[in-house]
């Protein structure tokens, strides 16, 4: 049976995964061949052994069996060497003479010399000597210039004793060399059945939750474990009902805190849910649980997050929900001063530091600079790490920064004063939408014991555990209540059709567009606005060029734009209730294609998305779409219908370029000031050396003196 191997598991080591030698930047399918190469040399070696001969002087031979042959009359003890150990053992132990074939290798064993033949160069003989019998096979009859016919039968066709004799030969090896022989289609077998991956039991098996957020879901009252106050709160912001992943989710996070958690490391947990389904809540709601009747605050969550916006969103649901509680919380995100940020976080009394937080909201880009300047901060009684958008964290930068956060926690907890302590254990947490079953990124985290919670794609795969597994292994769940719209455009009629469908649309108050690029934003921002124009409809942008994203994001709440256009930057997390439309501008891959549609149908609300896809993108586009586009509607957009707006069109791209050439201007003119500035800060600077210059000559002459002076001063004496 080939061996398993298992990917992305925490029994599966790096090492194990990578296979000897190679840095985890090889990617799941390099790993795979590579596991395959490593257990068919393993086989290779196994088959080598077979061949060990161990020759002493030019005695007579005595089968020892499994290849093995010792002159008669030695009485000697043959150890099981394994082959790498020979090999490496060969050269330094006992150095083979010049004479001495290369391809073996030779160490003593219990004194006595070995030969060893190297199973690898061996293995690739017997390759050879296989490819050239299916040759002799597909050439039988045909003569070749080295075999030459040493009798002619009857009929004159030539007999090839050499070539019969030869495999004659050979097999009568085979039998002697036991599966040596045989190893060589045995492997290749073996890796066609090596490459396949195999996914550990716990990505390949999850627990599933339902999709359907009004049938899934559980009334509030009738779910225990909450405290009074935060089901107050959650009824105070019209929550009635926990959704599939919060009644799922919650329930395990609090048992996980259960009394027994301090003797025994609760499992790490990885929620796999579709967008708007609840899951910032599922992991709000239980740490708030927990945490609430602590006496002294010291930072316990930590959760991280890869965008401002995200950080501060999530930030405001920790509040709320900590409103009835002791808890506090704090961030860290960049927006504010670094000495500000430190001062909402820690506080010196005393020359001691304390914690002012219990929770911590975070990107890792702020909190690793916090980590590095901030005093005091002290990760040591961490009871929770949360990563939202864990797939894009993990990504991002080759997840190296989560190593550098682990390291920190670690060392925070080595140098804690008082070792005696008892040091709460630390459970992970990860969500996302398109959390990947990629070991390659999950491989970033060394999860515990981790247990993946994940959506059926549809109704067959709840029932049918068996076909949920598409889920894990790429396919993204999209919310039930979500419509998927495609129309086949040509390029230059794109932002017209756009135009088009926000105008003809009806019920379309509040649309967001996401298109590929910031520049793309930029244009079509200001394309779109000059087409509006009249119209009563605000068009905005939002890319992270933007200064002003903030205001514009939460104008773009309280219904004051009707258009943003954004780039991926708001594609992840960002929770906006009432957007009804959700336009694609450009065709993206599959994961964020699913997180930009996910910005509509949140909640159990309805809405749809649209996208805009170039006959050439189609197939691309098609990839992005679940079930191979089978639940997207196509639309049709003709060309009369674009006419009426043909006139308008031309001139709002007269005003566009008259724009963009205005906006180019202004940035020549301001790096024109800049480099003016500088040119006299320069100037300046180089006035200011000169004098400073002479000043210093002025007091080194004057210090001279002086020097001068006390010398003839001491020498009087
Ligand atoms: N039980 C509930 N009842 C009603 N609304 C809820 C409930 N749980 C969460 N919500 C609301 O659903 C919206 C989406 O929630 P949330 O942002 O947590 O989704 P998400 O799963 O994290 O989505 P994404 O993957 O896009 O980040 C929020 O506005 C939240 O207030």
């Amino acid at each position: 049976m080939a061996p398993m191997v298992m990917l992305g598991s925490r029994d599966a080591t790096p090492r194990r995964y990578w296979g000897e030698g190679q840095g985890p930047t090889a990617s799941p399918s390099q790993a795979s061949l590579l596991l395959a190469r490593i257990n068919s040399r393993a086989r290779e070696r196994k088959a080598g052994m077979g061949q060990r001969r161990l020759s002493v002087g030019l005695g007579e031979e005595q089968e020892l069996g499994e290849g093995l042959s010792t002159p008669k009359h030695t009485n000697m003890v043959v150890q099981s060497v394994t082959p790498r150990e020979q090999i490496e053992a060969t050269p330094k132990d006992h150095p083979v003479d010049a004479a001495t074939p290369v391809t073996k290798a030779e160490l003593r064993v219990n004194g006595v010399r070995t030969e060893e033949t190297s199973p690898d160069i061996e293995a690739m003989k017997k390759k050879k000597r296989k490819k050239k019998d299916s040759e002799g096979e597909e050439s039988k009859g045909v003569l070749e210039t080295s075999e030459i016919p040493e009798s002619v039968g009857e009929d004159g066709t030539p007999i090839i004793k050499k070539k019969k004799k030869r495999k004659k030969d050979r097999e009568e090896l085979q039998m002697d060399d036991e599966e040596s022989q045989s190893a060589i289609p045995e492997t290749e077998m073996a890796e066609a059945e090596l490459v396949q991956r195999t996914l550990p039991h716990w990505l390949a098996k999850p627990t599933l939750i339902s999709r359907d957020l009004v049938a899934g879901s559980t009334p509030l009252d009738s779910f225990c474990g909450l405290d009074a106050c935060l089901v107050e709160e959650l009824k105070f912001q019209k929550v009635q009902q926990l959704f599939p992943v919060q009644k799922v989710v919650i329930p395990e996070i609090l048992a996980s805190a259960g009394p027994l958690s301090c003797r025994y490391r609760p499992r790490d947990l990885c929620v796999a849910a579709p967008t708007g389904s609840g899951k910032t809540l599922a992991y709000v709601l239980p740490l708030v649980q927990t945490l609430k009747s602590r006496t002294v605050p010291r930072i316990r969550v930590l959760v991280l997050l890869p965008v401002q916006e995200l950080v501060n969103q999530v930030y405001n649901v920790f509040c709320t929900y900590c409103k009835g509680t002791p808890l506090h919380v704090g961030k860290a995100v960049g927006l504010t001063a670094m000495s500000k940020e430190q001062a909402n976080l820690v506080e010196n009394h005393l020359g001691c530091y304390h914690s002012l937080v219990d929770i911590l909201v975070a990107t890792p880009g702020r909190l690793a600079d916090h980590l590095r300047m901030t005093q005091g901060l002290d990760l040591s009684a961490l009871r929770y790490l949360v990563l939202d958008e864990a797939d894009r964290m993990l990504a991002a930068e080759g997840g190296d920064w989560m190593h550098h956060i682990e390291r920190a926690i670690v060392d925070h907890r080595a140098r804690q004063e008082n070792q005696l302590l008892l040091q709460p254990p630390l459970q992970r947490l990860l969500f996302s939408a398109t959390l990947s079953s990629d070991p390659e990124h999950l491989q970033h985290v060394a999860l515990h014991h981790p247990k993946l919670y994940t959506v059926a794609a549809s109704a067959a795969g709840e029932a049918d555990r068996d076909k949920s597994t598409a889920v894990v292994t790429g396919q993204f769940v999209r919310p039930a209540e979500l419509r998927e719209e495609f129309v086949v455009v040509e390029e230059e009629v794109k932002p017209l059709a756009l135009h088009h469908l926000l105008v003809s649309g009806k019920g379309r108050h509040r649309v967001l567009v996401f298109t590929n690029s910031i520049k793309a934003t930029h244009n079509l921002a200001l394309l779109l606005a000059a087409l509006s124009e009249g119209s009563g409809r605000v068009v905005a942008e939002f890319s992270s060029k933007s200064r002003k994203r903030h205001q514009v994001l939460s104008q773009f709440r309280e219904g004051k734009i009707h258009v943003l256009v954004s780039s991926d930057a708001m594609a992840r997390g960002v929770d906006i209730p009432d957007i009804d439309h959700v336009v694609c501008y450009d065709v993206t891959v599959a994961s964020t294609y699913v997180h930009r549609i996910g910005r509509t149908a949140r909640a159990g609300r309805p809405g749809t998305a649209l996208s805009l896809v170039t006959k050439p993108m189609l197939r691309e586009f098609r990839r992005a779409l679940s079930d191979e586009g089978k639940g997207a509607s196509q639309l049709t957009l003709s060309h009369e219908e674009l006419e009426p707006y043909e006139q308008q069109y031309i001139d709002a791209l007269a005003t566009l370029k008259k724009m963009l050439e205005e906006e180019e201007r202004e940035k020549h003119q301001k790096q024109i000031h800049i480099g003016k500035r500088k040119q006299l800060n320069r100037r300046q600077r180089v006035r200011k050396q000169k004098k400073q210059k002479l000043a210093d000559k002025r007091r080194g002459m004057r210090k001279f003196t002086v020097n001068a002076n006390n010398l003839r001063h001491h020498n009087e004496y």
